[in-house]
């Protein structure tokens, strides 16, 4: 990265598809052409013929003269396009708007596209007319643009050069755009460095003989030091998405202007101690187990997202000791387990599996033998949480009786029974369900002794986590017929992805249905779980609100005022006096203070006024006990 450069260097700024999403002349065909029943065609070919000339493959002003042969448009239509391209400015053009006013005078719109339009849209960024070179259109009697003025050095191959040769601007000069008219200008010695402009469009050529791509615009003033409206350029962020969640949280991660890889699949740990250098933000399911050594090798991780519910796959204490938050989705796929598990009660009581089973090899066995109604049979349910509680409700809907057995105090829905004990559930239920979180604790929770107090013939479902049963203590009672049959969609061991094979002891086994883990694989979950994680995420990096965070204090904060500064510290005594005392003594003015600890970290967020000597920003980061310190401008 180059260090920061005094005076600001010269930059020369390319207009169309630069400084603007669009092209200014596609644009003005697609306004000039309302109504016509060729305007797309039209439209088309004067995109085809921006891009070859953009690209270098056909002669600049070749390009240029086919365009406007085929463009019908008149001055009239050239104020709703000034309005259109208004609203189409580049996003972190506009972010940076200050930057603009900030420096007049640096900045000169280099441009092979029109005056007319230019000016008027980059004077809202203080770039007056005479920082503004571009060609200019010739006009007929009626209005109709009939061409561009051959005088302009612009309308020329290598106007651009020549352009910058007659500014002859003294000092450091830099070139920003999409074009390689733009990098002709760096080839011909006439600017120091040449950044090619991606935000709106990509072209291979110019991007391969660039000093730097530039994302966004946010970029070129973080690697130069300027100011910038955003602490950190968003492109920066780069986001690591792992067994596959739903494809709209690679979307929404990647509007937000984030760099999204996605691997397919699980990564075991070392895979994952390879990859997670650099990353930002992690994105995982259940499967993947965020480890202390995981997050050693993290070193730039803010956020861990879980795409699911259960989160004890993360060391959420790991996490939150290096400041890490952790989000997840609580309810997004509660009612598709809710959804399985009654259909799996349903199947087992007629037991389907081995019906289905035989058919599937030519058996043709009608009989009742086993198979009963559930209506009026007590199901009980281990762990009354969302999962738990809502099955309760579908359940007694259908006519069961609900016994519930949770480790904390839970409201009682509906006709619903608790039971004191766990033994006191298991000697009652006909159907036994768990819906326990996978806490360390509550490995083996269902064992051998707990399968033995279970009626004879009773069912047991676990769709919860695949360490909460002894498997070979429950293959053994499935064998020995003490249980009627069980529904398993999780497993100590779970397949890393689709093609590795699945080995279990109840493989075989008669009225067992064996579910991948798909309780929450519904199209609605993973959706909404696709947008409810990325969201949250995205508030915690924007504005610090850590709300639904599964080990960060949660505070949801007001708007933002000015500059917000975020630390989180080790939960010790004094911090906060300590981070006043920087504050005070810097004679910076505090709008708005908010704290919250647990029993590792403390979070404070700090809104303070726009003026503050950068000297502040260091001595915050020093205080002692400090794990983290981000600033939001
Ligand atoms: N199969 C699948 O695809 C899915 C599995 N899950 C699993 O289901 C679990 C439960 O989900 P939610 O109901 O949303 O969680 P939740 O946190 O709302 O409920 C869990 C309940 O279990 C209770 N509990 C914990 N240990 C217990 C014990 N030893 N005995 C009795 N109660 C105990 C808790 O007090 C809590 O009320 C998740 O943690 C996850 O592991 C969740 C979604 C999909
Ligand atoms: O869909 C997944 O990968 C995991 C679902 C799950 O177990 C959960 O939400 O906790």
């Amino acid at each position: 990265m180059p260090e920061p450069t005094q005076p600001l260097p010269y930059l020369i700024i390319d207009f169309d598809s630069t400084f603007t999403q669009v092209e200014g002349l596609d644009e003005l065909a697609d306004i000039a052409l309302e109504g016509h029943s060729d305007r797309e065609k039209v439209v088309a070919e004067i995109r085809a013929l921006t891009d070859r000339g953009m690209s270098g493959e056909l002669k600049f002003s070749e390009s240029l003269k086919q365009r406007l042969a085929l463009l019908p448009a008149y001055r009239r239509h050239l104020g709703p396009l000034v309005a259109r391209l208004k609203g189409k400015v580049s996003e972190s053009i506009v972010r940076n708007r200050a930057f603009f006013e900030q420096f007049p005078g640096r900045v000169y719109i280099v441009s092979s596209g029109f005056r007319e339009f230019i000016e008027p849209v980059v004077a809202e960024f203080g770039i007056g007319p005479d920082f503004v070179l571009a060609n200019t259109f010739t006009f007929d009697a009626e209005g109709r643009i009939t061409g561009f003025d051959p005088e302009n050095v612009l309308s020329r191959d290598g106007g651009k050069i020549e352009q910058l040769r007659r500014l002859d601007l003294s000092g450091d000069v830099y070139v920003l755009g999409d074009g390689y008219t733009d990098y002709q200008i760096r080839e011909a010695g006439l600017a120091n460095r040449f950044y090619a402009f991606t935000e709106n469009v990509t072209r291979d050529a110019v991007v391969a003989r660039a000093d730097e791509v530039l994302p966004t615009f946010d970029e070129f003033l973080y690697q130069n030091k300027l100011p910038m409206t955003l602490s950190y350029p968003k492109n920066r962020i780069k986001v690591l998405l792992l067994e596959n969640p739903d494809a709209r949280a690679a979307e929404l991660f990647r509007q937000e202007g984030y760099q999204v890889d996605t691997v397919p699949g699980g990564l075991d740990e070392d895979e994952l101690v390879q990859q997670i250098e650099g990353v930002s933000i992690l994105g995982i399911r259940s499967k993947t187990q965020v480890t202390p050594r995981v997050l050693e090798a993290a070193n730039r991780l803010i956020a861990v997202g879980a795409f699911c519910i259960g989160t004890n796959q993360i060391d959420l204490t790991g996490c939150m000791q290096k400041g890490v938050a952790v989000f997840n989705a609580p309810f997004s796929n509660t009612r598709s387990v809710v959804e399985l598990a009654l259909g799996e009660i349903i199947m087992l009581a007629r037991r389907i599996p081995e019906k289905s089973a035989k058919m599937h090899d030519g058996e043709w066995d009608k009989s009742a033998k086993g198979s009963f109604e559930i209506r009026g049979k007590k199901l009980g349910i281990i762990g009354y949480g969302n999962i738990g509680s809502q099955l309760s409700v579908v359940a007694e809907a259908i006519g069961m009786q609900v016994l519930y057995y949770d480790v904390a105090e839970k409201l009682q829905l509906g006709n619903a029974t608790k039971c004191r004990t766990l033994p006191e559930l298991l000697q009652q239920a006909d159907i036994v369900t768990l819906h326990v979180d996978g806490r360390a604790a509550n490995i083996n929770l269902i064992g051998a002794a707990e399968l033995a107090l279970m009626k004879p013939g009773a069912l047991l479902l676990n769709n919860s986590r695949g360490h909460i049963v002894d498997v070979p203590a429950l293959a053994a009672v499935l064998r020995s017929g003490h249980l009627g049959g069980a529904a398993v969609d999780v497993f100590p061991y779970e397949p890393k992805t689709n093609q590795e094979s699945f080995e279990s002891e109840l493989r075989g086994l008669p009225n067992v249905l064996l579910t991948p883990h798909i309780g929450g694989s519904t199209a609605e979950a993973q959706r909404n779980i696709a947008e409810f994680v990325p969201e949250r995420i995205m508030q915690y990096v924007n504005s610090g609100n850590t709300q639904q965070s599964v080990n960060f204090p949660n505070i949801q904060l007001p708007e933002q005022q000015a500059h917000r500064l975020i630390h989180i510290h080790h939960n010790v005594p004094g911090v906060l006096a300590r981070i006043n005392n920087v504050l005070a003594e810097r004679h910076v003015n505090i709008l708005g203070q908010y704290l919250k600890t647990n029993e590792h970290i403390g979070y404070v967020i700090t809104d303070i006024d726009k003026e503050y000597e950068p000297e502040v920003i260091g001595e915050l980061k020093q205080v002692e006990h400090t794990i983290k310190f981000r600033v939001l401008y």
